[in-house]
């Protein structure tokens, strides 16, 4: 039977990365999309803004909307402090036994728990599951239409504190329009545009970071 992409990505993974070396396993997917198939992961230039972002906030508790193979999980916790912790929700079974696997190949499991179902069914849970009080940093990058309720809902839940950040991918294209306009007017967010291109290719795209004030 045919491949899936995401299969297909996870064997360039094993092929072309170094096990144990999250840095190589970002390297191999890159490639990857480079030069056979372009995939929706946050990529090299993006990717970069987000490092700059997780190595400012250097997050006790992060929560990853969208794991989809990985990338950006493998991306954010190789840059995490010891004992820091990423919980990424994802929605589809099969690409979140496709990015356990990646996880595994990077070596990165005791930092990462992959959580399967929606996003509004999880984030009221979070405090009872996983003993979350609030989340320092949030990346966002699944359904663009959940982006807007899914950080009311992570307001209203308390899971976010004075200065936690969002950061979100794809405020221009595909774009998120009802949250960007949310985080631009409201007065509990202080938010700043990082300006740059949709992964692997030359059109406009950027992440939005904004703090919560509380
Ligand atoms: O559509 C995009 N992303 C949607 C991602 C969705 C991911 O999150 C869950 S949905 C979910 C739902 C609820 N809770 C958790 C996960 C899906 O199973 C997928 O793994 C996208 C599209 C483009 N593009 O160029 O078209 C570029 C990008 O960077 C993108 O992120
Ligand atoms: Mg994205």
């Amino acid at each position: 039977t045919q491949s899936t992409r995401p299969q297909r990505l996870l064997h360039a993974v094993q092929k072309n990365a170094t096990r144990g070396d999250p840095r190589s396993v970002v390297k191999a997917i890159d490639n990857f999309c480079r030069q056979k198939e372009w995939a929706m992961n946050v990529g090299d230039e993006k990717g970069c803004i987000l490092d700059s972002v997780v190595s400012e906030v250097n997050p006790v508790t992060v929560l990853e909307l969208g794991t989809y193979c990985g990338y950006s999980t493998v991306r954010i916790a190789s840059l995490l402090p010891p004992r820091a912790k990423i919980i990424t929700l994802e929605f589809n079974p099969d690409y979140a036994k496709i990015a356990r696997q990646v996880i595994a190949w990077a070596g990165l499991e005791d930092k990462i728990q992959v959580v399967e179902g929606p996003s509004g069914e999880w984030i009221p849970k979070m405090k009872e599951q996983f003993g979350v009080k609030t989340f320092d940093l949030v990346f966002l990058d699944h359904w663009k239409d959940r982006y807007l309720p899914d950080t009311k809902l992570l307001e209203d839940c308390g899971l976010l504190r004075k200065g936690s950040i969002l950061l979100a991918d794809n405020v221009i294209c595909p774009g998120t329009p009802d949250y960007l306009e949310y985080v631009r007017n409201s007065p509990r967010y202080k938010s700043q545009y990082f300006k740059s291109h949709l992964e692997y290719t030359k059109a406009e795209d950027g992440l939005e970071k904004s703090v919560f004030l509380g």
